[in-house]
């Protein structure tokens, strides 16, 4: 992408948010005095979607009390205005927010063991309980009357609603910056797989507990201001059935979408309003809501996913008629690929990068490895095969550090890493890839690397490495691309995290024979330049004798046979496992 354009997206958001903040004044002067109350009642309901996209949207966990944040956030606000506490409304909101942030913490505890259906009757659970307590202790203030002040410059209706247009703005500009960060790629990651995020050295635990503060602290500053709006905030506007709607319309909506969020807390206000025009009662709109629901979750998809691909086609068809019109420039990325070769050739004598002593794994009365030991010399690749049923899956597990419950040692660069897990030997660099697709679909193919990378990569190296493994442009979204192409844009990844040892389980799976060969010659090419060691697991024994210099063959979970790749595939035993008997005495 040309650096004007990347300059472009960059101030892009900033643009929006200036003409948003401009809208939210235009506005505020515009409309009638009941349209403002509406407004901001929509204003608030936005702030809310946006945080329920954070955690429900981003990071795929289901959580149903976000107006019970709101209600902490507004239960704070109302309480730090009957203190007359300094700073006044804009302190008390960043505090109701930050309470709301510390709470969501608290319940996404759980969301570390529970998932689904349990995860969420805890969170409707906690939200039905602050209720009934909420009824009974009331909002500080209440009582006596207390109405919340508003800031200064903003008391009235008018100016409270352009206010709130500009804390709006701030929260959108905060998601989509967080939406884009190594955090958001976390939630996104963990959304798809929990396995592939640990493997790449992202804390699971971290992951889902900053998608649930992040949450949470938006459901409180939208509980903020909407004590402000009313100024004399009270528990029914915060039950659990709202809640769940609130849940229905961000997972109808597509709410990690910025725009969608904003849809979505439109929606909230306009069907209730559209209802009661029509004279139909107002709770209706929880019916409303749960059909819109109902679609989304049966479909599998939703409003802002529909509306995208949509667009997608279409400028895909326009791409592709414009490609067909031009003539073809047939040189191969390999020939222009510019990184240099790492120069120094390994010793003899170097020791192992990854050394395995005497593996072995138990699934209850099965020895799926069974004294398995090997050594992976530096910038080599190793061949892993074996048929199916083997064990290569389980030794790539047990190296990855996903069965802690193995017997013998693995050790990297001479180290220990038994005891350490997966995300630990992510980080001291024992990379892996899998069998199943891991890789998010909700990332652009640049999210992804530089979420996998953990390091800082420009975009030269960035656009080269993805050019060298055959790799879809940087800004591609991995939604777009097929599975074949996933996996290597996963090895890419692992690539350019600088691992001390690459574990690539079945890479090829799901390319074409061309592309087949074209990735085995690219594989051969990566230990030198990119100073790794590699294990490859692969059916194609064609693969395996072109690329891999040394051979471990598994069969019924021990070392069938090991050594320089030939000679180990014209061992009769290892023919035998392999083709059956049959083949050998022909
Ligand atoms: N979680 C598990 N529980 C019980 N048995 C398991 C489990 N995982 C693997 N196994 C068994 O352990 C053995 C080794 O399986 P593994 O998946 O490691 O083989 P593999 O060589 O990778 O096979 P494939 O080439 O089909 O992927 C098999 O008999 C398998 O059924």
């Amino acid at each position: 992408m040309p650096l004007a354009n990347r300059r472009l997206r960059t101030a892009l958001p900033l643009l929006v948010a200036v003409v948003g903040i401009g809208a939210g004044w235009a506005l505020s002067a515009g409309l009638s005095g009941y349209y403002v109350f509406l407004g901001i009642s929509a204003l608030t309901a936005i702030i809310a979607v946006l945080g329920l996209g954070v955690v429900t949207g981003s990071a795929g966990i289901i959580a149903l009390s976000q107006l019970t944040f709101a209600a902490i956030g507004a239960w704070v606000v109302a309480w730090l205005n009957t203190l007359d506490a300094p700073g006044g409304f804009i302190v008390w909101l960043v505090a109701g927010g930050a309470a709301a942030g510390v709470a969501g913490i608290i319940i996404g505890l759980p969301a570390l063991r529970l998932r689904g259906v349990n995860l969420a009757v805890v969170t409707l659970g906690f939200a039905a309980a602050f209720d009934v307590m909420l009824v009974q202790i009331q909002f500080p203030g209440a009582a006596d009357g207390i109405a919340v002040q508003r800031p200064e410059a903003f008391s009235s209706d008018r100016e409270f609603f352009f206010f709130s247009a500009i804390v709006t703005v701030l929260c959108a500009l905060a998601v989509f910056g967080l939406q884009r960060s190594r955090m958001g790629s976390g939630w996104k990651a963990v959304a798809f797989s929990e396995r592939g995020t640990a493997a790449v050295g992202q804390s699971v635990s971290a992951a889902k507990l900053s998608a649930f503060a992040v949450s949470a602290a938006l459901g409180g500053v939208s509980g903020g201001l909407l004590a402000g709006q009313v100024q004399l905030p009270f528990a029914t506007s915060f039950s659990p059935i709202q809640s769940l709607a609130l849940y229905i319309l961000a997972v109808m909506s597509g709410a990690y979408l910025i725009d969608m969020a904003i849809f979505g807390g439109i929606l909230w206000v306009v069907v209730p309003e559209l209802l009661k025009k029509w004279g139909v009662p107002q709770d209706w709109g929880f019916v409303v809501f749960g059909l819109l629901g109902i679609q989304a979750l049966t479909s599998g998809s939703n409003l802002g996913e529909v509306v995208r691909g949509a667009i997608r086609r279409r400028s895909a068809a326009r791409t592709a008629a414009r490609t067909a019109a031009q003539p073809k420039v047939g040189t191969s990325v390999l020939d222009v690929f510019a990184v240099p070769e790492a120069a120094e050739p390994v010793p003899a004598d170097a020791p192992p990068v990854l050394e395995v002593r005497g593996l072995g794994v138990r699934f209850g009365a099965l020895a799926a490895l069974d004294d398995v030991s090997l050594a992976v010399r530096p910038r080599s690749i190793m061949g892993l095969i074996g048929p199916n049923g083997a064990g290569k899956s389980t030794f790539v597990d047990a190296v990855s550090g996903f069965l802690p419950q193995h017997t013998g040692q693995t050790l990297l660069d001479g180290a220990d890493i038994s005891a350490l897990s997966p995300t630990r030997r992510a980080r001291r660099g024992v990379r892996r890839t899998f069998q199943q697709d891991r890789v998010p679909p909700q990332l652009t193919v640049e999210a992804y690397v530089r979420f996998v990378a953990r390091r800082t990569i420009n975009h030269d190296e960035l656009a080269d490495a993805l050019a060298f493994l055959g790799c879809p442009a940087p800004e591609t979204p991995l939604s777009t691309v097929d599975v074949g192409t996933r996996r290597l844009v996963e090895v890419a990844a692992a690539v350019l995290s600088g691992p001390r040892l690459l574990i690539l389980d079945e890479p090829a799976a799901g390319l074409s024979h061309e592309e087949h060969l074209q990735f085995g010659h690219r594989l051969t090419r990566i230990p030198s330049r990119f100073d790794t060691a590699i294990v490859l697991i692969e059916h194609d024994l064609d693969l395996v004798r072109s690329v891999c210099t040394e051979l471990t063959v598994l069969d019924f979970g021990r070392v069938l046979a090991q050594g320089p790749t030939s000679e180990v595939l014209d061992t009769p035993a290892v023919i035998a496992a392999y083709m059956g008997d049959a083949e050998i005495s022909s």
